[in-house]
């Protein structure tokens, strides 16, 4: 449907008042988890979120945050910023990323498509680059997947293919890069042993090396380009196993930062530099963190870093990382179609609109939350404020990180009434909560709380309406767990630290002196996900949501 045939008027909630300002709060990895040491959110002094949970029952709940409720595979996946954030704006389920290059995969379509069509066409005389996240973590990719798609590109006639790594330990456990790296080399092993010449070629820490996000350090993509395209690293190994046990051996190294690194051949050659004639895909199915790649392996105009060298090659995404920037323009899964989002309907109903977070965030509260889409639906409408984030430290040396000049802005935003949605998120449980630092995810907590109070004492000064919730779990639950939910222990007898996200669920409060009297959260929803929070919230403005859209959490009773 084209967005000129949609009708965009919302009909008015028979109940529910227009005109208030409406709050949303997202607390970026903030998930409700039993109170024990590892919980940093427990730990941490969190007197503003420990109000709204014990302040009013029926305006407090938990909502899926996780799996199937987000669009992912199954309900073993953790819930992830990208689908988090598109469920939370987007008011519908989706099948994401992860499913539909799986469905691609099963099926074989995904060879018989225009982008592996495009690439194909190298086989004959080049290689065929992979490069991406080599975990299982199923946010940004899947080993599985890239096993599939080895054997699929060999047996559609890839002869030579290099594979460029970059280890995880922040969607997976530190330390698991070793394993992955092996289960790839015995893959690679099969291939060679049947007439493909199949490697790895260069690798590093995704957080180091390639995968920064939101143009916050061009300077990681620059690592990644010099060791992938180039061959050039400050780490020469012949084996890729021995170059990641032998980079994690420095005292404070771990999976997600560890140095870029080449692989070479006896001359000391790099066996698999990006040249001309080449085809190259990167295999990452969420954009994010592959969209700066992107644009340096496809735009001849590119000046955020000297490429040295800027091959003629045929390149492909797994998926397309930028609707609107057609980024990649070839790609072998299409994206998920996120249309009619509640930011845009908003928009046309006459909701002035401001979101606000920091740089490593700030693409979560607008292009995932409005369906994968950058820039203004209405720009005499909207206003979208991006806090330059640090960069070049992890989040543990600053865990307040810019949580109260968000809140600052958010509040001036609230106060200034200009604006009818004040929406954020506040990064802190999940960026620090990353690092595996506890103390540090204790002392992020409490400025996320912190910030949170500021925007709610706005809301009191205005009449306003809050909603408070969050995109997945994080800080939560800082160990990984036995069925039983104890802490396991590794090997030396320390416990397992868990960087990643989590199942766990929710929390979304409402209140504020805006809140009809009436307003409580049904309890007819018990299965309510991130997906029902846009109906709530286009309620709390005012008006019934689309009669597609997930139902709203929220019902109002007379008094
Ligand atoms: O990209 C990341 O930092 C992690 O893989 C997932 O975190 P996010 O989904 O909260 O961004
Ligand atoms: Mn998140
Ligand atoms: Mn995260």
């Amino acid at each position: 449907m084209g967005s000129s045939e949609i009708s965009w008027k919302l009909a008015d909630h028979p109940k529910l008042p227009k005109g208030k300002t409406v709050a949303v709060v997202v607390l970026d990895g903030w998930g409700e988890a039993s109170p024990d040491q590892y919980n940093c959110i427990h730990v941490a002094q969190t007197p503003t979120m420990d109000s709204l949970k014990q302040g009013a029952l029926e305006r407090w709940r938990l909502v899926k945050a996780h799996g199937k409720a987000v669009g992912l595979p199954t309900d073993d996946d953790m819930g992830n910023s990208e689908v988090g954030h598109n469920a939370l704006g987007a008011g519908r389920i989706y099948a994401q990323g992860a499913q539909l290059v799986d469905l691609a995969l099963a099926s074989g379509k995904i060879y018989e498509g225009e982008g592996f069509k495009y690439i194909k066409e190298c086989f004959d005389h080049g290689t065929l680059h992979l490069i991406g996240l080599l975990s299982d973590g199923g946010v940004h990719s899947r080993l599985d997947q890239l096993q599939l798609l080895l054997k699929g590109a060999s047996e559609n006639g890839a002869k030579r293919i290099c594979v460029h790594i970059l280890t995880d330990g922040r969607d997976v456990l530190d330390g698991s890069s070793v394993g992955f790296v092996e289960t790839l080399e015995k893959d690679l092993l099969k291939l060679r042993e049947k007439g493909v010449d199949a490697k790895i070629a260069s690798g590093g820490g995704r957080m180091y090396v390639t995968m920064d996000r939101y143009e916050n350090d061009w300077s990681v993509v620059k690592r990644g380009w010099d060791a992938q395209v180039l061959g050039e690293a400050p780490h020469k190994f012949q084996s890729a196993v021995e170059a990641v046990k032998k980079l994690r051996e420095e005292p404070k190294a771990n999976d997600q930062y560890l140095p870029p690194f080449v692989i070479v051949d006896e001359s000391g050659k790099a066996v698999g530099p990006i040249v001309d004639g080449d085809a190259v895909v990167t295999l990452n199915f969420r954009a994010d963190r592959m969209v700066m790649l992107a644009k340096a392996l496809e735009y001849e105009d590119f000046d955020k870093f000297d490429r040295v060298r800027f091959p003629k090659i045929r390149y492909a995404g797994m998926l397309q990382y930028d609707g609107e920037l057609k980024l990649p323009s070839h790609y072998l899964v299409s994206p998920p179609e996120i249309e009619r989002t509640s930011g845009e309907y908003l928009v046309h109903n006459g909701i002035r609109t401001f979101a606000c977070s920091e740089t490593v965030k700030f693409g979560h509260v607008t292009f995932f939350w409005n369906g994968n889409r950058s820039g203004y639906f209405d720009p005499s409408m909207e206003e979208y404020v991006e806090i330059p984030s640090d960069s070049g430290i992890t989040f543990n040396v600053k865990p307040k990180m810019k949580a109260l000049e968000i809140a600052e802005k958010a509040r001036d935003a609230i106060l200034s009434r200009k604006f009818d949605q004040v929406r954020v998120n506040l990064p802190n449980g999940d960026m620090v909560g990353h690092t595996g630092d506890i103390e540090a995810t204790i002392v992020a907590c409490k400025a996320a709380d912190n910030a949170v109070k500021i925007i709610l004492d706005a809301i009191e000064q205005v009449g306003g309406i809050y909603v408070v919730t969050a995109d997945h779990g994080n800080a939560e639950d800082m160990v990984k767990r036995n069925k039983s939910g104890q802490p396991l222990l590794d090997k030396k007898g320390d416990i397992q630290i868990l960087t990643s996200h989590t199942l766990q669920p929710v929390p979304i409060a409402i209140g504020g002196p805006g809140l009809a009297p009436g307003v409580r959260f049904r309890n007819d929803v018990p299965d309510g996900g991130l997906a029902n929070v846009a109906a709530t919230v286009m309620n709390l403005h005012g008006f019934e949501a689309p009669s597609d859209y997930k139902p709203t959490l929220i019902e109002v009773v007379d008094n």
